[in-house]
């Protein structure tokens, strides 16, 4: 567990510039094992709070303890060791080939040459990236890739504590999502601690355990699981920044119960046109592959049997058993406004459409957010 103890951080005026306080008594745990998620608006001191825990800056008071040990009481380039660290731009050393970024840590742990490059080959194995990408230079991988890099060489040495500091900004959104999706794949297999940093409130509310709202001036707003956040932000401050959709996105959180679905028509890949014109009910067809879904074609529009080239992938495809909003995103998003949902294995297990998904909503008990619900006045961690 990491504790942060009436923790400050203030920095005298100098240079015309007039004190600031970076980090105002903040006191939280992060618990061994999940993920702790620093949001909050530009300034409001979440680097600083992060780089307190590896000593990178050093705090004016309070403490931070790792497993009730005083950061401080330990060598400084000993403990940085000891806690992998995830920035934006991966900062790679650009001279160096992957496996030698990666393998830098266990090196510097003083392990031999060999054992450090085995290590390296087996974290960028567990990141997605596979053989090759071992000797090529960090100029040769795309944005996303390199943030992968920069995930597997903070893992090299096997590290119990991971600081990431808005690791996955810098790339485009849908990258940005694979990488979230990959990165909360490898934590379940890896249980580490890790203390992340975004600014992000979807990201925050995706990737952590826990969610700390900071303010401006470096205090603890409020910290809480994601669906309580949602539910019940503390004041208006937390309530403006996780958005006035929070309702909606609470929804993530809310199992679908069992939801009324339709049968849907299908047909295979290589179906004709004048059989898949036979097999429509509406102008949308779904088309499957041993029974998983591929997409949606017009029967009305092809004119030679169904290939993959020709089918609309928009549309989600949701978990049956998951959550609601996504099979309400799925029906959003499907062509044919039936959303596709399927089981563990992928396969169709029948479609849903929105005002379903909706009558499913107002029958499901759900933690309701009210504005009562928000309190007027001071903050939890004050
Ligand atoms: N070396 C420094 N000297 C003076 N003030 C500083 C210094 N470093 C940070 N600050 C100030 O401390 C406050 C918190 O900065 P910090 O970088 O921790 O915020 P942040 O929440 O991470 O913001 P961002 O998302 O923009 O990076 C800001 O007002 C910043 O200007």
């Amino acid at each position: 567990m990491i504790r942060f103890e009436q923790v400050t951080k203030s920095y005298p005026a100098a240079g015309g510039r007039e004190s600031t306080t970076a980090v105002d008594h903040l006191s939280l745990e992060a618990p061994t094992g999940q993920i702790t998620v620093f949001v909050g608006p530009s300034g409001c001191g979440k680097t600083t709070s992060l780089r307190m825990i590896n000593r990178m800056i050093e705090p004016t008071s309070g403490q931070i303890l790792i497993d009730d040990r005083d950061v401080t009481s330990v060598n400084a380039s000993e403990l940085r060791r000891g806690i992998g660290y995830v920035i934006q731009h991966a900062g790679l050393f650009p001279h160096k080939k992957i496996v030698d970024n990666v393998a830098t840590v266990p090196l510097l742990n003083g392990w031999d040459k060999r054992k450090a490059r085995d290590r390296a080959h087996e974290v960028l194995e567990l990141v997605g990236l596979p053989g090759d990408f071992a000797d090529r230079y960090p100029s040769q991988l795309s944005g996303g890739q390199q943030q992968r890099v920069g995930v597997a060489r903070a893992l090299a040495a096997d590290p119990p504590v991971m600081l990431m500091d808005e690791p996955f900004s810098a790339v485009d959104p849908v990258v940005r999502d694979q990488l979230q999706d990959e990165f909360l794949r490898l934590q379940s297999e890896i249980g580490k601690t890790i203390i992340f940093v975004t600014h992000d409130i979807d990201e925050a509310i995706k990737l952590g355990d826990q969610v700390a709202v900071l303010r401006v001036g470096g205090k603890l707003a409020q910290i809480a699981e994601p669906s309580y956040l949602l539910a019940h932000p503390i004041d208006d401050f937390v309530a403006d920044f996780v958005g006035r959709d929070r309702g909606y996105r609470a929804l993530a959180f809310t199992d679908a119960p069992d939801l009324r679905l339709a049968d849907e028509p299908t047909v295979p890949l290589g179906t004709t046109p004048e059989q898949a014109r036979a097999a429509t009910r509406d102008g949308w067809l779904l088309v499957v592959d041993d029974g998983r879904p591929q997409g949606w074609v017009e029967p009305h529009r092809i004119e030679a049997p169904i290939e993959q080239s020709m089918l609309h992938r928009g549309g989600t495809v949701a978990r049956a058993r998951g959550p609601l909003r996504a099979s309400l995103d799925a029906a959003l998003s499907s062509p044919s406004r039936r959303g596709v949902l399927v089981d563990d294995d992928g396969r169709l297990v029948g479609t849903v459409r929105a005002h379903e998904v909706l009558h499913a909503i107002e029958e499901v008990d759900r933690p309701e957010v009210h504005d009562e619900d928000i309190a007027p006045t001071s903050a939890a961690g004050d």
